[in-house]
């Protein structure tokens, strides 16, 4: 079994004390040298100067090889560019390239007339701009905007082909939905590598909400466990716990590489990266 690589996502902070907590997240992690970390682009390109701004600092502040979100969302493609141009001049060499959600109040994604109408025409463009390594999204259950069931899988192809060398999934709660997909892909021909991204529950309350907007499939038997946990004072634990065991399983078949979904808290991440042994470095004792 080979140690996995690993890597961490943060999004860029709104408020003062969300960018002290933020810091923290990174200076805590920053030690377990990931592979790389990503920054994410909220809806609509609202946080398109914050995002930039987190980029460059994390990378210029830790050394870490930092991976810029972008989307397709609000945009034209000159301005996408635009964006694109001032990361590569920063030195970001690495660009997840997303469709992006609806921003708030709009039900589905639409693009704008003179923007990227899809994921495949941003990764084109990026690939023929030849300046990065392309990461995209995938989806090991049905996206929200999957035609059917084979859609998720087709697609992730196109993409690939465009030009995205490795794939960062949705998050997913039993193993066996990513060694499902991973297979299919492989039947399929698919050649980036496909990282499954973790997300440690944080809030049950939270991940309820933010699951079924993204049509990912919460096991039945979470529901009682967490509010046994609730009610005795140890969320945290559960989390940690079933977060560990679905990474364990991951390594045992086969995956080489982790991706976390910190939601800018480092305790949980960190927990679990301690439990698999992949923590040399990390000190959970300074977090406030
Ligand atoms: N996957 C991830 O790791 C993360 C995803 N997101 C969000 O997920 C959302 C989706 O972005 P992407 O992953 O780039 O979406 P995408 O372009 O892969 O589309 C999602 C799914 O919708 C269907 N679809 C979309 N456009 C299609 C088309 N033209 N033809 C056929 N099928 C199509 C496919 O089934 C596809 O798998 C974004 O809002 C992004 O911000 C955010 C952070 C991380
Ligand atoms: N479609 C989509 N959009 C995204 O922004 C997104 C994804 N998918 N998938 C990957 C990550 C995961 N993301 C997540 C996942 C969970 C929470 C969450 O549980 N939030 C809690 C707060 C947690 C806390 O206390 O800090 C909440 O209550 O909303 C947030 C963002 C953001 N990312």
């Amino acid at each position: 079994m080979t140690t996995p690589r690993l890597s961490f996502e943060f999004f860029p902070p709104q408020t003062l004390e969300a960018s002290f907590r933020l810091w923290e997240t990174v200076k805590v992690l920053a030690p377990m040298q990931p592979e790389f970390v990503s920054v994410t682009y909220g809806a609509g390109g609202t946080t398109r100067k914050l995002t930039h701004e987190a980029v460059t600092t994390i990378g210029k502040n830790y050394g870490l090889n930092v991976a810029a979100h972008l989307t397709c969302v609000n945009a034209t493609r000159a301005e996408t560019m635009e964006i694109v141009d001032a990361y590569a001049e920063a030195g970001v060499n690495q660009l997840v390239a997303l469709r992006g959600d609806a921003p708030k109040g709009q039900e589905r994604f639409t693009p704008h007339p003179e923007g990227f109408a899809s994921s495949v025409e941003l990764i084109e463009a990026l690939a023929a701009d030849g300046r990065f390594t392309i990461r995209c999204g995938a989806y090991p259950e049905p996206h929200p905007d999957a035609a059917d069931d084979m859609a998720d899988v087709r697609w992730l192809k196109r993409k690939c082909e465009a030009g995205a060398t490795s794939a960062l999934t949705q998050f997913f709660f039993e193993a066996e939905t990513f060694f499902r997909f991973r297979d299919r892909c492989e039947k399929e021909g698919v050649k980036a590598t496909i990282i499954p991204g973790i997300l440690p529950i944080q809030s049950w309350k939270g991940v309820q909400r933010f699951a079924a907007n993204c049509g990912a499939n919460i096991p039945e038997h979470l529901g009682p466990a967490f509010e046994k946990a609730i009610a005795e004072d140890r969320e945290q634990e559960l989390s940690i716990e079933l977060c560990t065991k679905l990474c364990e399983e991951l390594i045992a078949g086969g995956v080489e590489d982790l991706h976390f979904y910190t939601v800018n808290r480092p305790v949980l991440t960190g927990r679990v990266c301690q439990n698999l042994g992949l923590a040399q470095g990390l000190d959970l004792g300074a977090v406030a």
